[in-house]
């Protein structure tokens, strides 16, 4: 009798470390890296902040190897932001390498950490960021982790500033949300949990904080502004998940991942269907613009009627040919990580683009002297020289 098929495993999660400047992204993902190194489960890690100097734990997939942020700076005249936004939108042009890469290494590795920019807007609002977040999604159970700078979030206001962001992130990239209270060392976040639990108790602290030097409380229309909010956000709590965590200590990463696991089966059940629908009303677009297009150019070329409808035939015969080649073109591209540098096979790809270089050759001088191979590549001296010059 058969073996039973080894049951599928299922594809890691990409937790995507979304956070104002200076939250703790980056130590965040450091803890998270050394507590799943520890439980024999290490992660892949993708760093996609240009403009970070020093990283403190190994990159698989770094930003910084791909584009020079200081000179992408320099080169476009441009400032800090618009590098980094620059930077991002180089980067997205070669994510379907970086997934390449992804997709061959998943079933070794059990989770994706995606480091992101401080400058949360030049990821969250840029093309580029919804471009790799929805790549990611597309291919494994993706997780915003929103990570929060705790003893900065004690005031009603700034609390409440932090939440609508959170909030417009969940509805720009549609994908389930973990808030991560980030420094409970330092600021226990107990408020929290209780503000997004207990609405009175939220108001109570709107209306204590009434007349202090942030002046939001009383009832004035910051005040009414506030209840409001608040009144719309009780309903944005319900589809989050709160953990409070310490990235210094380490307190917290277990609840963190459990977490996880439950966004990853609210991923399969919720946001995966809605984005294959989604998908599938693109595709189907896409597929009726082709068609339409097709067919102006069938139309532009059958001008003068039956004499040209015979070379209008060979000519549409020659656009279905040049399709061919450009699909084909197209999937080719589309292979699995070329050009991308990964950074521990980064020597393959070389060896790879290489022999791209000597076959490119190979098939130009073909071309120019007929179909056959020409002598000149038959001859033995000649293709010792070829790999002398490699
Ligand atoms: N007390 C305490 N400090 C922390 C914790 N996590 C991070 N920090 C500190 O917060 C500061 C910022 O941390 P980073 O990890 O660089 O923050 P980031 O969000 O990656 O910063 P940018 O990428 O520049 O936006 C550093 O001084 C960290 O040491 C924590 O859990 N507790």
């Amino acid at each position: 009798m058969a073996e039973p098929a080894a049951p599928k495993k299922s594809p890691p999660p990409a937790i995507i470390c979304i956070g104002m400047a200076g939250s703790g992204k980056t130590t965040f993902v450091q803890r998270l890296n050394a507590h799943l190194h520890e439980k024999k489960r290490p992660p892949y890690i993708v760093n996609l902040d240009p403009a970070v100097k020093n990283v403190p734990f190994e990159r698989n997939i770094d930003i910084r190897d791909s584009v020079n942020y200081r000179e992408v700076m320099a080169q476009y005249n441009l400032g800090p932001n618009g590098g980094i936004m620059t930077c991002l939108n180089l980067f997205a042009t070669k994510i379907d390498q970086v997934l390449g890469i992804l997709e061959k290494r998943q079933d070794s590795i059990t989770s994706i950490l995606v480091d992101t920019p401080g400058q949360i807007e030049c990821f969250v609002w840029s093309a580029s960021g919804a471009i790799i977040t929805d790549a990611l999604a597309s291919s494994f159970p993706a997780v915003v982790a929103y990570i929060i700078d705790t003893p900065r979030t004690t005031s009603p206001a700034t609390f409440m500033s932090n939440m609508l962001y959170a909030c417009s992130i969940l509805y720009k990239t549609k994908l389930p949300m973990i808030l991560v209270f980030n420094k409970t060392d330092a600021q226990d976040a107990g408020f929290a949990k209780e503000w997004m639990t207990d609405f009175e108790a939220f108001q109570r602290a709107l209306r204590e904080s009434e007349g202090n030097e942030e002046g939001v409380g009383g009832s004035g229309y910051m005040a009414s502004l506030l209840n409001s909010m608040s009144l719309m956000l009780d309903e944005f709590y319900k589809h989050l998940d709160l953990v409070a965590v310490s990235a210094m200590t380490g307190a917290g990463i277990d609840d963190f991942m459990k977490a996880v696991e439950g966004k990853c089966a609210e991923y399969e059940r919720d946001y995966r269907p809605e984005m294959e629908r989604a998908r599938a009303k693109r595709d189907e677009q896409r597929v009726k613009e082709k068609e339409k297009e097709l067919d102006r150019l069938m139309k532009d070329m059958d001008v003068d009627g039956a004499s040209s409808s015979r070379s209008g035939r060979k000519k549409s015969v020659k656009v279905e040919e040049e399709q061919g080649v450009l699909s084909d073109l197209e999937s080719s591209d589309e292979e699995a990580g070329q050009g991308m540098l990964e950074r521990d096979d980064d020597e393959g790809a070389m060896d790879e683009e290489e022999e791209g270089l000597q076959g490119r050759y190979e098939r130009t001088l073909m071309e120019s002297t007929g179909d056959s191979i020409p002598e000149v590549l038959q001859d033995e001296s000649f293709r010792r020289y070829m790999n002398a010059n490699k």
